[in-house]
This record gives C-alpha cells, sequence and structure tokens, in this order.
C-alpha cells in the first residue's frame, strides 16, 4: 500500500503536537501538512525540539485545497472548527478524523444546548461514525467522517461497557468520579491552570454538569438499548497527563453467581480478550495513570468492595494518547485497513 498522507489542522496544540509524535514512529503515513494560523512560516521543530530529526515541515495556515490533496485530514482544534471545513473535505473524498466534539453528539438540539452554539451541518453529524474501536470496529472501517471520543468518555465508557452488556448492573444512578491531568485543558493560558493556582490542590470543577455528560450517556444508552443516568464529578489533577475514573453501580442481583468478585474478573477479562488497548489488571489491582503514560492503552480493574451491592471499576488513559490522539491513530489504522497496533506499540515512560 502506498503512503498515506495525512493533514493536522491545530498543530500547535497538545493534540496536534502528540499526533505529530506518534506519527514520527508510523511507517506508512507521511505528515504533508500541519496548520496554525499564530505559527504559520515557523518550522515545526523551532517550536517543538523534540521532533528536531523526524520533521522537515514549517506550519502553515489552514488551506482548504492543501487539505484536500492529503487523504486523510485530523482536526485537532476547538470545538465549532471541524464543522466549517468537513463539508468541503468530505464532498471532496477526503477522509477526516475530528478529536473535537463536534460529531460526537447525534442529537444536535443537545449538542447545540451544552456547546452553545448552532451546529453548521447536522446532515453531516448523523454519517458521523463515532471512534471507540471497541464497541464499534466494524462501522469505524467504512468511515469518511470519524469523531473521536472525548477521554473522559473514553476513560468512563470503556470501564462500564462490560457490566451494562451483561446486563450486571442497574443503569441509572451510576457514578464516575473521574480526575485529569491540566493537558486537557489544552495549551491556551488560563489563570486557573498557572503552576501556582493548580499544583499542590485538588479540586472538582463543573459538578453542575459537563459536556461529556451527555457524550457518556449516549454511548451507554447504546449499550443498553435504553435510557442510562449516570452523575458525573469531573476533577482537576496537578499532573500533566492522565485520567482516573472510578466508576461505581450497583448490582441487579448481587446473590447472583455472575456477580461474585472472581465472575466479576472473568467477565472483564473476557470481554476484553481480544482487544489490543485494554488491559484487564489481575484482581486487587490499582491501575496508575503514569501506567499509561503516553500510550494508548486502557488498564481497568474490577472489584466487589467487602462484597457489597456496589461494583467499583477504576479506569486508567492517559488523556492526550487512547483520550486523543493515539486513538485517532488507532481508528486511522482501522480506516485504512492498517495493522490497528502500528505506530502504537511503545509501552508507557518510567517513572
Ligand atoms: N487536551 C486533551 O486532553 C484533549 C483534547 N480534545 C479535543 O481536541 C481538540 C484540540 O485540543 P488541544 O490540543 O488540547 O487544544 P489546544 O488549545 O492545545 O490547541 C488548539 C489548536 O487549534 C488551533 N486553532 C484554534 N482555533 C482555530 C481555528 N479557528 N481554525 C484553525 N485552527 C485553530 C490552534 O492553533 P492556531 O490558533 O495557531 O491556529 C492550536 O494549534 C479540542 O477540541 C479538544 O477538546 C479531546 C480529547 C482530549
Ligand atoms: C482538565 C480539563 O479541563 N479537561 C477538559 C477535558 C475536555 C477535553 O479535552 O475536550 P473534549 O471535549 O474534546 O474531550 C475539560 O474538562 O474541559
Amino acid at each position: 500500500m502506498s503512503v498515506i498522507k495525512a493533514a493536522i489542522v491545530g498543530g500547535t496544540g497538545y493534540t496536534g503536537v502528540e499526533l505529530l509524535r506518534l506519527l514520527s514512529g508510523h511507517s506508512q503515513v507521511e505528515v504533508s501538512a500541519i496548520t496554525s494560523r499564530a505559527e504559520a512560516g515557523t518550522p515545526v521543530t523551532e517550536l517543538f525540539p523534540s521532533l528536531r530529526g523526524h520533521y522537515d515541515l514549517k506550519f502553515s495556515a489552514p488551506d482548504v485545497d492543501e487539505l484536500a490533496r492529503c487523504d486523510v485530514v485530523f482536526f485537532a482544534t476547538p470545538h465549532g472548527v471541524a464543522q466549517a471545513q468537513v463539508p468541503d473535505l468530505v464532498a471532496r473524498g477526503v477522509r477526516v478524523i475530528d478529536l473535537s466534539a463536534d460529531f460526537r453528539l447525534q442529537d444536535i438540539p443537545t449538542w447545540e444546548q451544552w456547546y452553545g452554539q448552532q451546529h453548521a451541518c447536522p446532515e453531516l453529524a448523523a454519517k458521523a461514525v463515532y471512534g471507540l474501536p471497541e464497541i464499534n470496529r466494524e462501522q469505524i472501517g467504512g468511515a469518511q467522517l470519524l469523531a473521536c471520543p472525548g477521554c473522559y468518555p473514553t476513560a468512563i465508557q470503556l470501564g462500564f461497557i462490560p457490566l451494562l452488556e451483561a446486563g450486571l448492573v442497574e443503569s441509572s444512578g451510576l457514578i464516575a468520579n473521574a480526575a485529569s491531568g491540566a493537558s486537557g485543558a489544552g495549551r491556551q493560558a488560563k489563570t486557573d491552570l498557572l503552576f501556582a493556582e493548580n499544583n499542590d490542590s485538588f479540586r472538582a470543577y463543573a459538578a453542575a454538569g459537563h459536556r461529556h455528560l451527555p457524550e457518556i450517556e449516549q454511548g451507554l444508552s447504546q449499550v443498553v438499548g435504553g435510557n442510562v443516568d449516570l452523575t458525573f464529578v469531573p476533577h482537576l489533577l496537578p499532573m500533566v497527563r492522565g485520567i482516573h475514573a472510578t466508576l461505581y453501580a450497583k448490582l441487579k442481583n448481587p446473590a447472583a453467581a455472575e456477580a461474585t468478585q472472581e465472575a466479576l474478573q472473568a467477565l472483564f477479562e473476557q470481554r476484553y480478550q481480544a482487544e489490543p488497548f485494554v488491559d484487564v489488571m489481575p484482581a486487587g489491582s490499582h491501575p496508575q495513570t503514569r501506567s499509561v503514560r503516553g500510550t494508548n492503552m486502557c488498564r481497568l480493574a474490577v472489584l466487589r468492595p467487602q462484597g457489597r451491592d456496589t461494583v467499583v471499576v477504576l479506569s486508567v488513559i492517559d488523556n492526550l494518547a487512547k483520550g486523543a490522539s493515539a486513538q485517532a491513530v488507532q481508528n486511522m489504522n482501522i480506516m485504512f485497513g492498517l495493522n490497528e497496533n502500528q505506530g502504537l506499540e511503545s509501552p508507557a515512560l518510567l517513572p
């Protein structure tokens, strides 16, 4: 197969440069355009010296004709940007992988309510494929427009899916307490993300309602074939990368043979046996965010504390990797019929 020509719109942001890092190790992809309006004309390696020796590219202003000469365009841009350019690219036969939330929600009034703007192309949103390979691999293969899941939605859905698919837990009263590193908020300057405001401290935010809630409920509702009700509270951790989600669900029948600690462990191991990027840890484990840093892996542990009626799932991912750019590369591999692991095989950096 000939080399895939890729473009990245939004190359100076954290997910854009993470895409560059990952694609530098991908033998079947060549990044031929990378955009930034603020840094147009600047060599990529001047801004990111860690990429010296890997790229000989300059940032350029987004130009739809240049993008249309590529096989695939990644949008690593704030919400609302991709939907303005995607219709043109899709009409010209380009495959698009959007890391923003523009095409994640099927219900457009819900999208407009949570994102506070009018959707520019609802008809395309209806055709977009939601890029969580663990539930949607087949449709991803045929996607022209792919919506990459959000970071919290990835960690949370992967943790709840086995329990809900098996019908073991109530679909109402689900709880997700999740904490993210500061890179989840992007690279633009914000006072509450300054080192002195954020370091050595821990807090919740958006407890009254976070825009990932409808996305998670949409995905889990499809799994159960009905409504789910989730309480989701995100937190900000004083670290750079990583999400740790602690999930709680009530057993429907605590006395059932399928609900013992051993049976829950077996359920998770079986559900993800064939998944290259979900690792079910041995019973009793407490997965750490640093065990997935820079990788496309989601590590899970399932437990039933004191044998009571609540199942707890611990789920860790790297928000910039399985939560964004590495999952985008996994999706690209599936879309182009490549080995799904390509460019994604390095283990996490320790310590
Ligand atoms: N950070 C994370 O962990 C995750 C992020 N995401 C999503 O991925 C997307 C990118 O996130 P992130 O990398 O953190 O964002 P950043 O804020 O770090 O970067 C945004 C990039 O988009 C470019 N950009 C901004 N506005 C426009 C515009 N109107 N037209 C073209 N380019 C534009 C910027 O460059 P310039 O202004 O110079 O053009 C910059 O390169 C967002 O939608 C985010 O929600 C998803 C999952 C996880
Ligand atoms: C720590 C932090 O601020 N995290 C971001 C995560 C969301 C994100 O990155 O955006 P997507 O909607 O595209 O997934 C937030 O809560 O807004």
